[in-house]
């Protein structure tokens, strides 16, 4: 690729608004904040649907996102981390709390109110492949946001929709061909290329590499944090696997049921966690590091599944698995406190922290049952994933700072050097 070309593949030239990028890049403001959100599904039963209870997917979160920052949102399946990424898009109408965009309260917007959202706030979903219709070209389906939006590109939208293809390492030519002629890797760019299509401030990723095959799943991370820093973009992206919002995220959220127990700056969370569960979640990330190998009896088995959503726990909710847990976690809920600057933790008993709670009985058959250590191997298998994600990350990072000029536009144009694609 000449020099030129490879510049217009990497360049991002805003469409027919270049200004509106300089107006979020305020470095930290906050372009997004959220106060006590709330969604409760209703559960109906009999002939008459009368409601009978709600599944509390998200009962009551705190959180705000910084102008250019990512902010990663982890936890185990169920928790509500997709409710969460639906309702900040505002694809569903929360329960309670509000939602700010930009200063302004966006929580009950209705359908015209949220038009000049939509632009600003995009999604990126998990299933690359049921997320495109199958019947439309992908040229149709990443200039979508155009027609929907009454937006006419400088150049036209076929030209356009070429220089999202580009930007995100897709031959600008296929721009007549169907989801099913690409790889999962490449559909993920396709839904990456509808996602930044109008220039949005904010993008949601909901589990955006879950889905791919481990040696793609790299290459979309990576993709991601460049166009972050090529686009000024700010990222939630949700994951339940720590190895990739390791490596992509400035502060970490970790939820459980419905609720977030700990947010805190990527690398105190990772040195220092204080929410007994953000420690068992890392404590089954293998780190590639040899002194890790003292921390071995460190290693955290929690017994028994997330306890129902429809009644949780009362109190702190996961007393019924922590092996910390004493008299007051079964009936007072625990504030989300920052403890330490950027730590903020929702805990009576932290760890890392002098105990909030230290004349308490603990409940110790409830605390022994809740939790066990386990060893390496039976971990070594459930950790493989996020270990070979890890190294690749780290990498494909170290290979892209050596990366020459050449290779770099082989790769921005998502072909390998001798031509073949690198998705397939
Ligand atoms: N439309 C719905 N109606 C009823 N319950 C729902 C609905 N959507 C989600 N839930 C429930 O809300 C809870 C949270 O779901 P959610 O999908 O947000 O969790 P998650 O953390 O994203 O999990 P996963 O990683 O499996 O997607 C779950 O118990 C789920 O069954």
């Amino acid at each position: 690729m000449s020099e030129n070309a490879k510049d217009e593949a990497v360049a991002i030239p805003a469409p027919s608004d270049g200004a509106r990028r300089e107006e979020v890049r305020g470095d930290g403001d906050i372009l997004l904040k959220v106060t006590g959100l709330q969604k409760h599904f209703p559960i109906k039963k009999g002939l008459l649907q009368r409601q009978a209870g709600a599944v509390h997917a998200v009962d009551g979160i705190d959180f705000e996102v910084r102008a250019g920052e990512t902010l990663g949102v982890v936890g185990e399946s169920g928790c509500g981390k997709s409710t969460m990424g639906r309702l900040i898009t505002r694809l569903l109408e929360p329960t309670g709390g509000t939602i700010e965009f930009e200063g302004k309260d966006i929580t009950h917007l209705g359908v015209s109110g949220m038009r000049p959202l939509r632009r600003d706030v995009q999604m990126i979903f998990q299933d690359p492949y049921s997320s495109l219709n199958p019947r439309h070209t992908i040229g149709t389906i990443i200039g979508a946001p155009f027609r929907l939006q009454g937006v006419e590109p400088e150049g036209g939208i076929k030209k356009e929709v070429q220089r999202l293809l580009s930007v995100v390492g897709l031959n600008p030519e296929h721009y007549n061909r169907y989801p099913h002629e690409f790889s999962g890797g490449q559909r993920q760019r396709i839904g990456i290329a509808r996602a930044l299509a109008l220039n949005p401030k904010l993008v949601v990723a909901d589990e955006p590499v879950s889905a791919l095959d481990v040696s793609i799943q790299a290459q979309v991370v990576n993709l991601l944090d460049d166009l972050q820093e090529e686009l000024g973009l700010t990222y939630v992206i949700i994951a339940h696997d720590l190895s990739v919002v390791r490596h992509v995220s400035d502060r970490i959220a970790v939820m459980y049921l419905g609720k977030i127990v700990e947010l805190a700056d990527r690398d105190q969370l990772y040195k220092a966690p204080m929410h007994p569960y953000t420690k068992a979640l890392l404590s089954a990330v293998p780190i590639p590091d040899p002194s890790r190998k003292a921390a071995k009896s460190e290693r955290i088995l929690l017994k028994g599944d997330v306890p129902s959503p429809i009644s949780p726990p009362s109190g702190c909710r996961f007393h019924t698995r922590c092996w910390k847990a004493t008299e007051i976690c079964t009936t007072t809920e625990p504030p989300l406190k920052e403890l330490r600057p950027g730590q903020r933790v929702a805990c009576h008993h932290p760890e890392n922290f002098e105990d909030q709670a230290p004349q308490d009985t603990v409940l110790l058959s409830a605390a022994k049952e809740a939790a066990e250590l386990v060893p390496e191997e039976e971990l070594a298998e459930s950790a493989k994933t996020s270990a070979a994600v890890a190294a690749e990350v780290e990498a494909a990072a170290a290979t892209e700072s050596a990366e020459t000029p050449a290779e770099e536009s082989g790769k921005k144009s998502g072909q390998e050097p001798g031509g073949k694609s690198t998705d397939t």
